[in-house]
């Protein structure tokens, strides 16, 4: 179809069912048409659109005999568009990908990569659609074969949340193309995403293993995957680490064995620490000195790996990732302190400072035990990491995203490419592994050029590993430290010491409950009379309860009780699940201005100090001792906890 003067008319939406016209800002319809060829919007229409303030995209929806040109507001994506951070992120990849080249994009995260490869694809389906709209689809040679619906995208994550998360967002974008996306994840019902692969899905959002069993099931749809046109990779680094997903190196090898559709396709590699590299540990260092051949891991040596892992020819690089891929609204600080401390500190944080936070552990173990810890306290903690099932794993998710103040503690299978809206704390109740590990995770915050804080709880045995990471980020600077009102630790220790209590009662009453079940299991077995509740239950356990129940009631009462002054305003509050009182301080300075304030006037008080040091000097020849260096240097003392200073990183 064509237009011969562009002439447009509304058209009346109130025939139109509510849902389907949610953000449109207006719908209008071509009236000057012939129906011989089809108009195609350029790249360079669709992202002028981008531009204007009110940013809209157009697609086209074809329907028997008119083509209707929809125009949809922002808001349906369901965030404000003038994040100019993103929107020249977006642009900068736009570009090149006018010249549909094979794109690696480095920015930091919640920069909004998702739609710097997203948009791209989808225009370049409706162009590729628009153009193969003539030609006959996919025929099977066999005549008794169904005719497949082509599949012309696909997209691969690291995990199952976050494939969700991308398809979600593609398809707020995608609403009135006509695209259809699927996603693809392990730990659901496989029947259920074939029923959807039947549907012949343009895009296919997936992580890599239950995607390479289903192509090996030899499923239909999947049986294009070769033909594919666009391939991006979400999280590159994580995708392609040595021993991780060894299903993306088949696939890679599958789609990448034609060489015609390997230039044909285009491909998006993308990450927030796709250029980070790592400091070489010193021995390395005097292997390089002396000549000995080992690589230095360069940025431009790990995209090369990157690069030939892929099979990508000739690509464009696009690193715009400022600040080691951290957002610059970011805030950054720690608390050090001893292992059994770091309790105390979390619920103390959680307290002073409520608002959603995230909690990062390295291990499975970890997450449960504090969710058990947290949850006795009355913190209402959401878990997630990858022991759970599918299924509650993205309830939890769910319940952190809808419920205000919320608590989610994870393992770093929620560190990449979440993006959960209005997180304003990350705490990292471990010092993470990798310095990737510390990017992704602080990066829950603080997005889309949003505010927020990450705080690093440093035992004296992670010392070592924050100091590789801030050498890696290229820290010149100690990370400051979070002030804690050390008054207020007496009372919180008092609880959390409760809690542990309970906790390992209860502990001692599933082991001995357990361990009776077993032991009748067995005797039902060998078919012998034994008294089970008298060896096992009888006196322990019944103690074990009796005694959880007294520390319960007594922590119950300890929660009733204000934890800060009565001067703040509180909110007690019911907790439906342990029908225990919480109370709750509001309205009192958030956690990001109550460091602020103390960098602040750390900054003030040192100013002041060298001031009087001068004067000193001046009238009565006083020398500054040379030992002075900073006044809150190291790191886990009192007074620099209390204060957030800035020390200088001792290196050695
Ligand atoms: N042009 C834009 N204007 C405003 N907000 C945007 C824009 N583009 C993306 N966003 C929003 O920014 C947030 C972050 O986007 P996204 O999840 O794509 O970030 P990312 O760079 O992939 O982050 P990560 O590196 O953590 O994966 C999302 O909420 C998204 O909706």
């Amino acid at each position: 179809m064509k237009s011969k003067k562009n002439i447009w008319r509304s058209v009346d939406t109130a025939c139109l069912n509510a849902k389907d016209t949610e953000g449109l800002i207006g719908i209008e319809e071509c009236v000057d048409y012939d129906i011989d060829t089809v108009v195609s919007f350029t790249s360079e229409e669709w992202f002028r659109k981008k531009d204007e303030s009110e940013r809209s995209v157009i697609g086209t929806r074809r329907r028997r005999k008119n083509a209707r040109k929809f125009t949809f507001s922002v808001s349906t994506w369901q965030y404000n568009c003038r994040d100019e951070k993103a929107k020249q992120n977006q642009k900068t990849f736009a570009k090149k990908w006018e010249r549909r080249r094979d794109i690696l994009g480095a920015s930091e995260t919640g920069s909004g990569k998702t739609l710097a490869f997203g948009l791209p694809i989808l225009t370049g389906i409706l162009d590729v659609m628009e153009q193969s709209s003539g030609k006959a689809p996919n025929r099977p040679e066999n005549k008794n074969e169904v005719m497949l619906k082509p599949l012309y995208a696909l997209v691969l994550t690291p995990t199952r949340e976050l494939a969700f998360q991308v398809k979600n967002h593609l398809e707020s974008v995608a609403k009135y193309t006509g695209i259809k996306i699927a996603v693809i994840v392990g730990g659901m019902a496989a029947v259920k995403q074939e029923r959807l692969l039947a549907q012949g899905p343009e895009v296919v959002v997936a992580t890599p293993g239950r995607l390479w069993e289903l192509i090996q099931q030899g499923n239909p749809h999947l049986s294009q995957i070769e033909d594919i046109r666009f391939l991006a990779i979400d999280e590159t680094d994580r995708m392609l680490e040595k021993g991780h997903f060894q299903e993306l190196h088949d696939l890679l090898e599958k789609i990448n064995l034609d060489k015609t559709k390997k230039v044909r396709r285009q491909n998006f590699v993308f990450s927030a620490t796709l250029t980070l590299v790592h400091e070489l540990p010193q021995y390395l260092k005097s292997k390089i000195k002396k000549r000995k051949k080992v690589d230095a891991m360069t940025p431009v040596n790990k995209l090369r790996k990157i690069v030939e892992l892929l099979g990508i020819t000739d690509p464009k690089i696009v690193d715009i990732s400022q600040g080691a891929g951290m957002s610059a609204t970011l805030t950054e600080c720690k608390i050090s302190c001893d292992v059994t401390d770091k309790d105390y500190y979390v619920y103390y944080f959680l307290m002073r400072h409520p608002g959603r936070t995230l909690i990062f552990c390295n291990s499975i173990g970890c997450v449960r035990r504090l969710c058990t810890l947290l949850g006795l306290l009355g913190c209402q903690p959401l878990p997630l990491h990858a022991s759970m099932q599918q299924r509650q794993r993205l309830k939890s998710l769910e319940r952190f995203r809808d419920i205000n103040d919320s608590v989610l503690i994870a393992t770093d299978v929620a560190a990449r490419g979440l993006d959960i809206p209005r997180v304003q704390h990350v705490l990292h109740y471990q010092t993470p592994r990798t310095s990737e590990s510390y990017i992704h995770r602080s990066g829950r915050t603080a997005r889309a050029s949003q505010e927020g804080i990450t705080v690093l709880l440093i035992a004296p045995d992670e010392l070592q590993n924050y100091l590789k990471i801030c050498m890696t980020l290229a820290k010149s600077t100690d990370l400051p430290a979070f002030p804690v009102q050390e008054n207020y630790l007496a009372a919180v220790k008092r609880r959390i010491n409760l809690a542990r209590e309970i906790d390992k009662l209860q502990l001692q009453v599933r082991k001995t409950n357990s361990e009776a079940g077993w032991f009748k299991k067995m005797a039902e077995e060998m078919d012998i009379i034994v008294d089970v509740n008298k060896k096992y239950d009888a006196e322990e356990g019944r103690q074990c309860r009796d005694r959880a129940e007294v520390k319960r009631k007594q922590l119950s009462s300890l929660l009733s009780t204000p934890l800060f002054p009565a001067d703040l305003p509180r909110n007690l509050s019911l907790n439906v699940h342990t029908s225990q009182f919480i109370d709750k301080p509001y309205g009192e300075e958030k956690a990001i201005d109550t460091l602020k304030n103390a960098i602040e006037s750390n900054v003030q008080r040192k100013k002041r100090i060298s001031a009087v040091y001068r004067i000193k000097k001046r009238s009565s020849g006083f020398e500054v001792p040379k030992n002075v260096k900073s006044l809150n240097s190291g790191s886990g003392s009192d007074r620099e906890r209390n204060r957030g200073s800035r020390g200088e990183i001792n290196r050695k």
